[in-house]
């Protein structure tokens, strides 16, 4: 595997002499640039003369290059549950989506030991069918064992905790009672590798109470959750782990404590306008990244 930026979580694993762990999922040198169109300016895609010509012609703006992510590298091992932070637009959602194969890279690779189950992705519900009905139809469509379904369906409704409203049509439900059932769904098989962007964001203190212990399962059975949120709290709650995007660029990858703390101080810098010391701060970061290499990672 090539030479790269390496979290610096491994590097620690590393100088404290923890045995290598099985990775789950490896992020190999992934770059992702998006094509948009831009009245403002911008490093245009190059296209033909004529194209240019014609979009022009036709009133057209031209296409820009909208760089999301930039050589980002990391191993995820399984029992893993890695949290993942940033202010808005620093390329979370694209990263999960990359990996959950909803997309590819301009640039690098994901590599995965099982097929990555993404909240709300995997499976469709129907939304003029009931809660339980949905949740049966979600765990056959994983390629659950009818007898299995029965088996944990009312686990699953537990989990899923919609009371009276689990019989109810889908469509008659509010986002965060959508939400409690897709989470539901998506955990039902166990998956190994599961990804929740902002998933817990819509539900209210039970369903968060409930998904947490069900996230925590999952990782005890040596699964690996990958969880985008906004909550700090939330994130050192719950996370082993916690990776810092920043416009693209791997920031920070370390212990929840440390890199929420540094983010809560950068995000305040910005908060009070104090964009010299946020720079500052970034550029600290970013010179101190450990930058080593996945060589060892065995699968
Ligand atoms: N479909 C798309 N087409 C063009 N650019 C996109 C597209 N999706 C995302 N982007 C761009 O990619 C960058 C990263 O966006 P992304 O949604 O991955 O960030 P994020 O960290 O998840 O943000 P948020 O916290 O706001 O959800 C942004 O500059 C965004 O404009």
């Amino acid at each position: 595997m090539s030479v790269n930026r390496h979290a610096q979580s491994e590097a620690a694993a590393g100088r404290h002499g923890r045995a290598p762990r099985n990775p789950a999922v490896v992020i190999d040198n992934v770059t992702m640039v998006y094509n948009v169109t831009s009245t403002g300016g911008g490093e245009e895609v190059p296209v033909a003369a004529p194209v240019r010509w014609a979009r022009k012609a036709l009133g057209r703006p031209p296409v820009v290059k909208n760089q999301a992510l930039t050589d980002i590298t990391l191993a995820i091992h399984q029992g893993e549950f890695v949290g993942f932070i940033g202010r808005n637009g620093s390329g979370k959602s694209t990263l999960m989506n990359i990996v959950a194969g909803q997309m590819n890279p301009t640039i690098g690779r994901v590599y995965s030991v099982d097929t990555p189950v993404k909240l709300g992705v995997n499976v469709s519900l129907v939304p003029a069918l009931s809660g339980e009905k949905n949740i049966r139809l979600g765990c056959l469509a994983q390629g659950m064992h009818p007898d299995r379904v029965d088996e944990i369906l009312p686990d699953l409704v537990e989990v899923a905790a919609l009371g009276n409203a689990i019989h109810w049509p889908m469509k008659a439900y509010s986002s965060g009672m959508a939400a409690r059932l897709r989470f539901a769904v998506a955990t039902a098989t166990d998956p190994h590798i599961l990804i929740l962007d902002e998933a817990l964001s819509t539900g209210d203190a039970q369903f968060r109470e409930r998904g947490q212990k069900r996230m925590a399962e999952i990782r005890e059975q040596a699964g690996c959750v990958m969880f985008v949120s906004h909550s700090m709290s939330e994130i050192r709650d719950m996370c082993t782990r916690v990776v810092w995007l920043d416009q693209g660029d791997l920031l920070m990858d370390g212990d929840p404590k440390t890199v929420t703390a540094e983010y809560e101080a950068f995000m305040k810098d910005l908060a009070a306008g104090n964009n010299f010391a946020a720079r500052a701060r970034k550029e600290q970061l970013q010179s101190d990244f450990v930058r080593t290499e996945l060589r060892e990672v065995q699968w």
